[in-house]
């Protein structure tokens, strides 16, 4: 619960990271302690096992992975990863292998008598085991803990780790921050969201942002999982989490019952656009039903745009507009209103994907400024690009920038300023 009030944009949590391990794809692209994307080849190599990269000496010594951790799987490593018990774990089993590994050294490391409430292993154990049982996956380290230890560390992942994402969209890492599982339950209609900070020779740190001005007394919630998987979301939750939803969006989707597929017909297809574009249009600011879990006023002939196959049929159709040269821009503005009509409905205020979708829709208004005939469609498309930069911007600066130094939206929606300004 929120002790005291906080406005939109605000930093509820900064948290680093305990453990945290990159993906297969990143590593030699990232270093190992820090997360910093550096060019091909500029990293340190591990002498020890040559399967860590750091930035430099700095960042592997400094770093919590070799004083409390590396030192203990380092000259094990590549037989590890080698063994035929490993290269049988499916991909996201590997992860965990290698998580639960980094874990336990680190555990190794420290003295048993400090695992006070001061050592965030003592958050971590005290977090709520997930619903699936069994063993652990075979690791790395040798250790003396007693093999229900590691099973009881493993129960924990599933529910309480996180994938650690650069820019809102690519996740790169998997990572364990107990604060963060501790302290926050699930919303699919959250009140804060959390973003990846990534500093050079830094551990990386986790902020949970406010989305929404969040009053003192009121829960704050973030997104397990993203708010737009309507139909999967519950068996994902139950599944995987051991939990029902019982937010303002899981009452709406439920109260719709079974969700029909959108009509395959162009017309009628083109017909539920517009009737969700007149609806969304029709709400005031913070009234969307998902929102407030008041079902009366979600029309039943629109339930067919909570099909996920209904995001898919827009993206394809939005993607395929914007990159068709001298395409059609009418498809560009009618499928963006439509896919931001829906976001507006099923995301709450401000959730990052609402302000990238509008980037994309910035972007696409340039491809076609920039491929324009005849130009005096120069004026309008001017205006809309002038619209959607300001929109996007509107959005993603409540979140701020995420992960990667370069190359985010944040950085996308500048250079699409400076041309703008050109024109
Ligand atoms: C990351 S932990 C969250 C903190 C947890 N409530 C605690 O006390 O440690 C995840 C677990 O919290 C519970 N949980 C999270 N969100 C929930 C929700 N919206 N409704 C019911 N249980 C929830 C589930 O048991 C889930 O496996």
């Amino acid at each position: 619960m929120a002790k005291n009030p906080f406005a939109a944009g605000s930093v509820i949590l900064s948290t680093s990271s305990f453990v945290n391990v990159l993906l297969p794809s990143e590593k030699g692209q990232r270093c190992d302690h820090c997360h910093r994307l550096s060019s091909l080849g500029s990293l340190k190599r591990c002498t020890g096992c040559v399967s860590f990269f750091y930035c430099d000496q700095t960042c592997r010594s400094q770093s919590m992975d070799w004083k409390f951790g590396h030192r203990k799987i380092c000259k094990l490593y590549n037989a590890y990863t080698s063994s035929t018990a490993f290269q049988a774990l499916e991909a996201h089993k590997k992860m965990d292998a290698l998580l639960l590994s980094s874990l336990v050294a680190h555990l190794s490391s420290v003295d048993v008598k400090e695992w006070d409430e001061t050592i965030p292993i003592s958050t971590f154990l005290s977090l709520l085991c997930g619903p699936v049982e069994g063993s652990a996956p075979p690791i790395c380290p040798r250790h003396t803990f007693d093999q229900t230890l590691v099973d009881g560390l493993y129960a924990r992942f599933e529910n309480n780790n996180f994938s650690i994402h650069s820019h809102f969209r690519k996740t790169y890492a998997h990572g364990i921050f107990p604060v963060a599982s501790r302290l926050f339950n699930h919303s699919c209609m959250p009140n804060a969201a959390m973003k990846f900070i990534i500093q050079t020779h830094e551990p990386l740190k986790m902020q949970v942002v406010a989305l929404r001005p969040i009053s003192a007394g009121e829960e704050i919630c973030v997104p397990y999982l993203d708010p737009a998987l309507l139909q999967t979301r519950t068996a994902v939750f139950q599944l995987t989490y051991g939990f029902m939803c019982s937010c303002s969006s899981c009452k709406v989707v439920r109260k719709v019952g079974i969700i029909p597929e959108p009509p395959a017909e162009p017309a009628e297809f083109q017909n539920i656009c517009w009737r969700l574009r007149e609806f969304v249009k029709s709400m005031g600011t913070g009234t969307s039903p998902f929102l407030t879990g008041d079902s009366s006023i979600f029309p039943a002939d629109l339930a067919c745009v909570l099909h996920e196959s209904f995001i898919t049929i827009l993206s394809d159709k939005f993607s395929a507009a914007s990159f068709l040269h001298d395409g059609p821009y009418d498809d560009v503005v009618e499928t963006s209103s439509t896919l931001v009509a829906l976001y507006s409905l099923i995301y709450p205020p401000n959730y990052p994907q609402i302000g990238l979708h509008l980037l994309e829709r910035a972007k696409s208004c340039w491809n076609h400024i920039v491929r324009s005939r005849p130009a005096d469609n120069t004026a309008m498309l001017a205006a809309d690009l002038e619209d959607a930069v300001a929109s996007a911007r509107s959005v993603l600066k409540v979140i701020g920038p995420e992960g990667d130094s370069n190359d985010g939206p944040i950085d996308e929606l500048q250079t699409l300023t400076n041309v703008k300004n050109s024109i």
